[in-house]
This record gives structure tokens, C-alpha cells and sequence, in this order.
């Protein structure tokens, strides 16, 4: 099978009419010496974020400032209100002053400005990629030319070819890298890559998949309004890089988290809680109050249900190691509370979302990174865990869950 598309990308599938059976052993045997050996793992991570930082208790007079809103006193209060609970001390923000100094039209709702959003997110999206990929290309110690695939996901992607393109050409990976790009996946965009390729590396031997996740809140700027003041409120930017690949492993490759079991389940009935769209103004975001509600009925189940696949594991929620994706500080409060869990479980997603705010689909990864560091540091001694849970949310409402396992772990004892 052959197809083209933006790039020129060519798409070509060697096919097999199953009806003559003679060669179903040849191809039998093809397919099984094409499987990697046991589950996929993390294997190297790189974040990064861009130099313009905006302290938390002062993001009120910025963005009114910025936004020349200022006499909106009633929702600035607001503003103010839901900085102060919100668990961020700080946020990176590629918008300045200077863009839009020069492209007014990002702050007049009256005037189309998702060309121009789209235009600046397409060379800076893959640049910050660039950045957090080559942290993590670094610390994998491979050539870049062994990268075999790469996913990109975004919510800043409006236009083919694409950033994942773009980032492959920065990067200098070879024309023959499987590309895939996932747009507007939102929050739970890195969870989605994860699962994707963990299935890459599984069933291509060899593989090493590179995930770029890059968001920049420019594309969904918007002047002050009371139904997206929460979001202005807790999104930043950044990017993070994940390589993952399954074994064999080469000399020097570490895996940091097995991923030993991926699942994706949608809160029935919530598709209007949390979503995205393209305007002409840039894209249009709307998060419900009843995010954090939503997310808290209905964890527990959706956990059990990632863990009876896995079999023999004694899901003790506090037995295990936690990366969650920190959508906003109630949402953290209430997993904490619906699993009972120990303070400390989710101090990565805690710290993560103090220094850097709600970075949609890319925060995964800061959080994941944060656990590597604390576990060097041993911070959380003798508390380290085996087992783990990766948990992302986006539009849907999705539940992305992968459990982990720490394979340093190993021999370990279990708090
Ligand atoms: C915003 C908060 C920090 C506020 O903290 P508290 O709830 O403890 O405080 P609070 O109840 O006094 O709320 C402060 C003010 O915020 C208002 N408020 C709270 N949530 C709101 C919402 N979703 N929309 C509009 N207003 C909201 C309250 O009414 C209140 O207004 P007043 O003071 O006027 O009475 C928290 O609620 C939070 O973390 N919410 C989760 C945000 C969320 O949904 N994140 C998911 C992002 S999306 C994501 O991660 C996935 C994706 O993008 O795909």
C-alpha cells in the first residue's frame, strides 16, 4: 500500500492476501522475530521551558496590564483569588509585551488572529521541542540517526506539514523516521503519546521512539472572561522529550519506568466538560467547575480497571509511585483524598506544578523527570516504590493510565 501526504511524506505498507497459505509460516515467523523483548520503558527525558518567567503573585497586574484590561476590577479580584489558591508559584510564558506590541490583533476578540498565532507557534512549538529532545537525545547517549519514530503532540498544530516535521529537520533525524503528530489531545496529550509508544517499541523490535510534547499558551491568549479566567490562570509553557524503547537494550541505555500496562477510558457524559476548538481568534478553551468533581468520582474505578490487567499486583495505592499530570491543585487535592494517599505520593506533581503551572499535554513529563531526580536524591527513602501510576486527563473527560514499574526498584523493600 502506498499513500502521500504533507511533507512529501510516503506512506508505503508491505501487504499479504492471507487466502494462499503457503507462506503463512514464513510470515509467522517474520512477525514474531519482529517483537521486542518484554514491556517498553522510559529510557531518557529532557524538559525545557522559555526564558520569559511570570511569578504567580503578580500574574493578576501582568495579564490585566498586558491585556490592557484593567478596569475589569471585578474579574481581576477573581483573578487574584484563584492565583493565590492555585499552588503556582511561577509560569514560563513565551507571550510578551514585544509580540504583541507588534501583533495588536492577539488582544482584539474584533479582529482574526489565528493566522498569526498559528504562524509564531509554527517555528517556536518545534524550537522549544528542539530543546527539551536534545537534553534528552543527551542523556540516552545515542546517535540521533537511531531514533526510529517520532510522535508529537501539541494543541498549537493548525497546519500541515507539521511541527513533528519540523522538529525531525532540527533535530536531523533520518527521512526514513515514522512520524506521527496528536493535536488538540489537550492535557492528556503525553499520557496518549506514552501509550502509543510503548506499543511502537513492543512490536518493532529495535525501535526507539522519540515523544516530543510542546505547548505554548499563545494559540489560546485571549482578553479577560469569566468562563476561561481559570485557565489563564493556570496554564505555562514548555516542552518535554521521552525516549522509549524495549529490549534489547544497548550498552549504556537505562530504562527508567517499564511500562507494563496502558489503558484509556472517557468519563460517560462529560464531553462538554473540558474541551478545545479553532476560532478565528485563536483556540477557544472551556474548562467546568466540576473538573476536579468529575475526575474524583470516577479515579478509583478506572485505576482498578488499569490493574486487573495486570494480574498479581496488590493495588495499596500507597504502595505505589505516583506521576500525575497536576491539572490544577483541587484536582490533585482530590485524588489525594479519594485514595487516601500519603502527602508525599504526589509531591512531584506538586512541585511540578509550583514551578512551572499547568503545562497541558508536555507537564507529564516534568513530573516523570521529577520523580528520576528525587529518586537519585533518594528523597523519598525508604519510601521508593516497585510499582507505579502514570494518570493524565484532557478533553473527553479522558482518563490516560499506564502502570509503571521502577525497574532500579528491583529488590526493594515496599513502604
Ligand atoms: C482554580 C482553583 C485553583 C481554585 O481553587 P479552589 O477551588 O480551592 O478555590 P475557590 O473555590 O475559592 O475558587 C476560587 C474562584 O475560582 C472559581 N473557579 C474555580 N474553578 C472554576 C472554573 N473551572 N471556571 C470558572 N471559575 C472557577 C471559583 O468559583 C471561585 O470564584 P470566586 O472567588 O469568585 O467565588 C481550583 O479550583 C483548581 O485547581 N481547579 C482545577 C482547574 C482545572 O479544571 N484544571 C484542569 C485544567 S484542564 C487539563 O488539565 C486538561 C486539558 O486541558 O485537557
Amino acid at each position: 500500500m502506498l499513500a502521500f501526504g504533507p511533507g512529501i511524506t510516503i506512506e508505503t505498507i508491505v501487504l499479504r492476501n492471507p487466502l494462499p497459505r503457503a507462506t503463512t509460516a514464513l510470515v509467522d515467523s517474520g512477525r514474531s522475530a519482529q517483537r521486542a523483548e518484554g514491556p517498553a520503558a522510559i529510557i531518557a527525558i529532557g524538559t525545557a521551558n522559555p526564558a520569559n518567567i511570570v511569578p504567580q503573585d503578580n500574574f493578576a497586574d501582568y495579564y490585566f496590564g498586558l491585556t490592557k484590561s484593567e478596569h475589569l476590577t471585578e474579574l481581576k479580584g477573581k483573578m487574584k483569588r484563584i492565583c493565590q489558591k492555585s499552588g503556582i508559584e511561577k509560569r514560563y510564558i513565551h507571550l510578551d509585551e514585544e509580540i504583541i506590541h507588534a501583533h495588536p490583533e492577539i488582544i482584539d476578540k474584533h479582529q482574526p488572529s489565528l493566522e498569526t498565532r498559528v504562524e509564531i507557534a509554527a517555528t517556536e512549538v518545534p524550537k522549544l521541542a528542539e530543546s527539551a529532545a536534545r537534553k534528552a537525545i543527551a542523556k540516552w547517549g545515542r546517535p540521533t540517526t537511531d531514533i526510529t519514530h517520532l510522535i508529537f503532540s501539541t494543541y498549537s498544530g493548525c497546519r500541515a506539514p507539521s511541527a513533528d516535521l519540523k522538529l525531525a529537520s532540527l533535530l536531523g533525524l533520518r527521512p526514513c523516521v515514522s512520524r506521527t503528530i496528536l493535536s488538540l489531545h489537550g492535557c492528556s496529550g503525553g499520557g496518549r503519546a506514552l501509550q502509543l509508544a510503548k506499543e511502537l517499541a513492543e512490536n518493532n523490535r529495535g525501535a526507539r521512539v522519540l515523544i516530543a510534547l510542546s505547548e505554548l499558551t499563545l494559540v489560546c491568549f485571549s482578553t479577560p472572561d469569566e468562563s476561561k479566567i481559570v485557565g489563564h490562570g493556570l496554564f505555562g509553557d514548555g516542552a518535554g522529550a521521552i525516549i522509549v524503547g524495549a529490549g534489547p537494550f544497548a550498552d549504556g541505555e537505562c530504562p527508567l519506568f517499564e511500562m507494563v500496562a496502558a489503558s484509556q477510558t472517557t468519563i460517560p457524559g462529560t464531553e462538554h466538560a473540558l474541551g478545545m476548538q479553532a476560532t478565528s481568534s485563536g483556540i477557544d478553551f472551556h474548562l467546568s467547575i466540576q473538573v476536579p468533581m468529575l475526575i474524583k468520582d470516577n479515579i478509583e474505578q478506572s485505576l482498578l480497571k488499569s490493574f486487573q490487567s495486570v494480574g498479581n499486583i496488590d493495588p495499596d495505592w500507597n504502595n505505589l509511585f505516583w506521576a500525575v499530570h497536576p491539572g490544577g491543585r483541587a484536582i490533585l487535592d482530590n485524588i489525594e483524598d479519594q485514595l487516601q494517599l500519603q502527602p508525599w505520593k504526589l509531591a512531584a506533581s506538586r512541585k511540578v506544578l509550583r514551578e512551572f503551572g499547568n503545562m497541558s499535554g508536555a507537564t507529564i513529563a516534568f513530573v516523570l523527570d521529577e520523580l528520576c531526580h528525587r529518586r537519585e536524591k533518594e528523597e523519598d527513602e525508604p519510601r521508593q516504590a516497585e510499582w507505579g501510576v502514570m494518570l493524565a486527563f484532557g478533553p473527553g473527560i479522558t482518563i490516560e493510565t499506564i502502570v509503571m514499574r521502577n525497574p532500579l526498584a528491583r529488590g526493594l523493600k515496599q513502604n
